[in-house]
């Protein structure tokens, strides 16, 4: 279980009083989101969990302003990105990566394109140093080997640490995670989280990752927000054991937490450790 005191860290993201509403087909209006605040500290791994149409990827897509709030203030890395421009908005969102539950790849591109693609479409880079940035990437992944594949010729867990490399390619402080362990088998899991959690570890990199899965919370986060009916019900650290929460989804990850399950034979466990000051 991660143990870490974050609590001297300055917040790498505050979301203050952020609304989110979408317009129903009918005309009605439905509240994904309504007025969450929260903050996320630098270096940490940031749960977000909540039943189907809770709005928990409303509200991961409200942080890097892929939904744009009705209201509210989305801070990230000291910027205010509810206050800039589109411009801005577009250089500001390459220290935020984001991955996805079905990988989004470019099918016909190769991995090594894939990796290069965020890089040349900020250009002023050179080719060498798109290579490097690629090589780079590709090795925090453990991918060097499958540089010229097409995302076809790869595993699923492949797919997703190819979108890892990608995402983390611009440097990125914080990266988002939306049900990234969904669509993957219990092993392959354990291995896209065993990433994270090194990416976290090594290089610094923040992690919000909203997931139905609470095995992934615990083996992944420090501190996680219940989300209910588009509001933060409750949030915690996991490294508070026995305490009584407040939602049945706080205290199913509570009982998980104190009575977590047995280790593998290889004492597995995907758990970040302290991260290094170092920045991707
Ligand atoms: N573009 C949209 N237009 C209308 N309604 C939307 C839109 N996007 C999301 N919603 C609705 O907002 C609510 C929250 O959706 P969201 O995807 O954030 O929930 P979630 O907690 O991530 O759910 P799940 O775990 O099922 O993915 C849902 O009821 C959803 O149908």
């Amino acid at each position: 279980m991660p143990v870490q005191d974050l609590s001297a860290a300055p917040p790498l993201i505050r979301l203050d009083g952020l609304s989110k509403r979408f317009r129903l087909p009918g005309g009605e209006v439905f509240d994904a989101v309504h007025e969450v605040s929260l903050q996320v500290r630098r270096g940490d791994v940031f749960g977000i969990v909540g039943a189907s149409g809770a709005g928990k990827s409303t509200l991961l897509r409200l942080i890097n302003l892929l939904e744009t709030p009705d209201r509210g203030r989305v801070e990230v890395d000291g910027r205010v990105l509810t206050e800039l421009g589109k411009r801005e908005l577009r250089l500001a969102r390459q220290s935020i990566g984001m991955i996805f539950q079905q990988f989004n790849l470019l099918q016909n591109a190769t991995v090594f394109d894939n990796i290069a693609f965020p890089l040349r479409l900020h250009g002023r880079r050179s080719r060498a140093e798109v290579a490097e940035r690629v090589a780079e990437c590709l090795a925090i992944v453990g991918l060097t080997d499958k540089r010229d594949s097409h995302p076809a010729q790869l595993s699923g867990g492949q797919k997703q640490r190819v979108a890892i490399a990608r995402a983390l390619a611009p440097h990125p402080s914080v990266l988002l995670c939306d049900e990234p362990t969904s669509a993957l088998d219990a092993d392959t899991t354990r291995q896209v989280l065993r990433t994270l959690a090194d990416i976290n570890a090594r290089l610094g990199v923040t992690i919000v990752i909203v997931t139905h899965e609470l095995e992934v919370v615990r083996s992944l986060c420090r501190h996680v927000a219940v989300v209910e009916r588009g509001a933060v019900a409750e949030q915690f650290a996991l490294s508070e054991h026995g305490v009584r929460r407040r939602t049945s989804l706080g205290r199913a990850l509570q009982r998980l937490v104190d009575h977590p399950p047995e280790l593998d034979a290889e004492g597995d466990e995907a758990v970040a450790e302290e991260p290094e000051p170092a920045h991707a």
